[in-house]
């Protein structure tokens, strides 16, 4: 058995390397990682020179040459677990129990997610198959009746929770609670909270924002200031998010922010990591390459005063003043136990900043690149924007009226998302949809949504940018979910963030264009390419953005 598996390995890597795609994508993925742990071991000699002071090149060589490969190669995690009725695709050179068609698989998977699917979908249509991802073995499914049943499906059978942690990961492996989204509380807070004060945080996110605008980019009217972009939006969305976490001052405390962008950069390095090394040589690693816990510690100490401030105005309140609780305070009288420890509830919070970062900042990002390269766009939106904000200012209302922003970033949404795959599940126990479709217990399954995104029978053209196709059709919103429109997921799970977020994004797109003249920097014709990680879609890493204040600006 032993040795019937080795030569199918040996068979299955000469298959591999005798393709020029194959060779192609393993150099890029070895590439990619070696970068990766280059930035990685970097990183741990400015934290602890003692240890690795002119020892680097040697741990970086024996790191990439010889060590990861033999952990990631003996991992347990990457063996298919029963899965071999469903077909692989990406890698399919020997059976799916070989160590290295899964490498060759996930390798290829790790840059080009989105041609892996695509060739799944086109040579099963709507059967499921199965890929490899730098984690495990995925169930792939494009059928739109799975996609309904996976979205409705009970925890105890296709466990979202157990998908999350095991993506996040972070959570049982440092024994922090960073990293952990903990969905179930966010989602609650999220859904009672904004639901009961939509109007004030409205007000404050959008105070917040247009405060961080105009410092980040700047007042003068006749210069263009390039800017990259992706970051830019990200310093601004984070800072937005902290006012409705934390409240004011504190989102505005300088130590504050930098050690929540410290934060969500361990976490990234973690999942990184997370994604080369095995389960359990992972905790060794993420606690080297990382400052987490020191950075939560000094969070703590930070966020004491604010929660403090939360348990008293609880002791004067005994009945929750509902104008009196905000978020940070919902969150301090709804722990208990051990989470309610100042150091448990700060993790917590920031492990809830940490889960909603990123796709925010990629969804904006994804549609300035749109009308950076196509500047013409602009004109429109401002016709649309001015009159409205002229007339009734900015607000919940006046914003809800902006069908052509939101069609703009719905449509940018549906060409690039920021994943090619939603719906994670765990499966609890051996199961079957209700089509007979066999999935053993432990599996990951995930939909692929390109084929629900770019379907021909939804959409006209569906592979072009059309910025206005939803504009005349209310039921079109990017926030309405229906089981063609799934970037905000769809059925229990659907994200509850979506309103708030929504508004966060219109605002700041539409007072963007109607405040400065934009255009992409000088170094590119098209639109900047994406960046894919994985299932991961990242706009554009460096692409600059250029912004100049219109002189006829309100
Ligand atoms: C562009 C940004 C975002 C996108 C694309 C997005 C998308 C999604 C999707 C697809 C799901 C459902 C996952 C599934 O069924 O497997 C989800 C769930 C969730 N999202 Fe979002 N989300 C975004 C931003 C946010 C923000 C800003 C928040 C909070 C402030 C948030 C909070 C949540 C929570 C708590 C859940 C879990 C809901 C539950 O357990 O029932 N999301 N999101």
């Amino acid at each position: 058995m032993e040795q019937s598996l080795f030569a199918s390995d040996i068979r299955s890597i000469f298959e591999a390397l005798s393709l020029l795609k194959g060779i192609k994508t393993i150099s890029l993925a070895i590439s990619v990682s070696t970068r990766l742990l280059v930035l990685i071991f970097e990183r741990m000699m400015s934290q602890s020179p003692f240890m690795w002071n002119g020892h680097a090149p040697r741990i970086i060589l024996l790191l990439t040459s010889g060590v990861i490969p033999v952990l990631v190669f003996f991992s347990k995690r990457r063996r298919a677990q029963n899965l071999d009725d469903f077909p692989t695709v990406g890698c399919s050179f020997g059976p799916s129990r070989c160590f290295s068609n899964f490498y060759v698989g996930a390798s290829r998977f790790l840059v080009d997610a989105p041609g892996v699917l695509k060739e799944g979908y086109e040579k099963y249509g709507n059967k499921p198959f199965k890929v490899a991802t730098m984690l495990r073995w995925t169930v792939v499914l494009t059928d739109p009746q799975h996609m309904v049943e996976i979205a409705n499906a009970a925890e105890e059978d296709l466990s979202f929770r157990e998908a999350m942690k095991d993506i996040m990961g972070v959570d049982d492996a440092l024994k922090i609670n960073v990293g952990s989204p903990d969905h179930d509380l966010l989602a609650e807070l999220l859904k009672s909270h904004i639901a009961r004060n939509a109007t004030k945080i409205c007000a404050e996110v959008q105070d917040e924002l247009l405060t961080s605008l105009e410092t980040v980019l700047g007042n003068e009217s006749d210069d263009w200031t390039s800017i990259p972009a992706l970051s830019t939006v990200s310093r601004i969305m984070v800072q937005t998010w902290q006012r409705f976490f934390v409240g004011y001052p504190l989102c505005r405390n300088s130590e504050w922010s930098s050690l929540v962008a410290k934060i969500h950069k361990d976490v990234a390095i973690s999942s990184v990591i997370r994604r080369l090394v095995p389960s359990w040589a992972f905790p060794f690693f993420a606690r080297m390459a990382s400052n987490l816990e020191a950075n939560v510690d000094h969070a703590t100490m930070l966020l004491g005063p604010a929660v403090e401030a939360c348990t008293s105005e609880m002791d004067e309140y005994a009945v929750p003043n509902e104008k009196k609780f905000d978020f940070l305070a919902r969150l301090v009288r709804r722990s208990t136990g051990e989470d309610s420890l100042l150091r448990n509830l700060t993790a917590r919070l920031l492990g809830f900043t940490i889960a909603v970062s990123s796709t925010p900042s990629n969804t904006l990002t994804h549609a300035l690149y749109h009308l950076a390269i196509n500047p013409e766009f602009a004109q429109v939106l401002r016709d649309e924007v001015d009159p409205i904000v002229q007339r009734d200012g900015w607000n919940i209302q006046s914003v809800a009226k902006m069908s052509k922003i939101d069609s703009f970033l719905r449509e940018s949404a549906r060409i690039n998302g920021v994943s090619s795959l939603g719906f994670f599940r765990q499966a609890t126990r051996d199961l079957s949809l209700s089509d007979g479709t066999f999935l053993p217990e432990g599996c990951t399954i995930a939909v692929s949504l390109p084929p629900f995104h770019r379907d021909s029978t939804t959409y006209e053209a569906p592979d072009e940018f059309r910025p206005f196709r939803f504009s005349d059709n209310p039921e079109h919103s990017i926030t309405t979910i229906t089981p063609q429109w799934l970037f905000f997921g769809y059925g229990k799970h659907a994200c509850p963030g979506r309103f708030l977020l929504t508004y966060q994004l219109k605002v700041m797109f539409a007072y963007m264009i109607s405040a400065y003249d934009i255009r992409i920097g000088d170094e590119w014709t098209s639109r900047p390419p994406n960046f894919i990680f994985g299932e991961g879609i990242v706009p554009n890493l460096s692409a600059h953005v250029s912004y100049r204040r219109r002189r006829d600006a309100h």
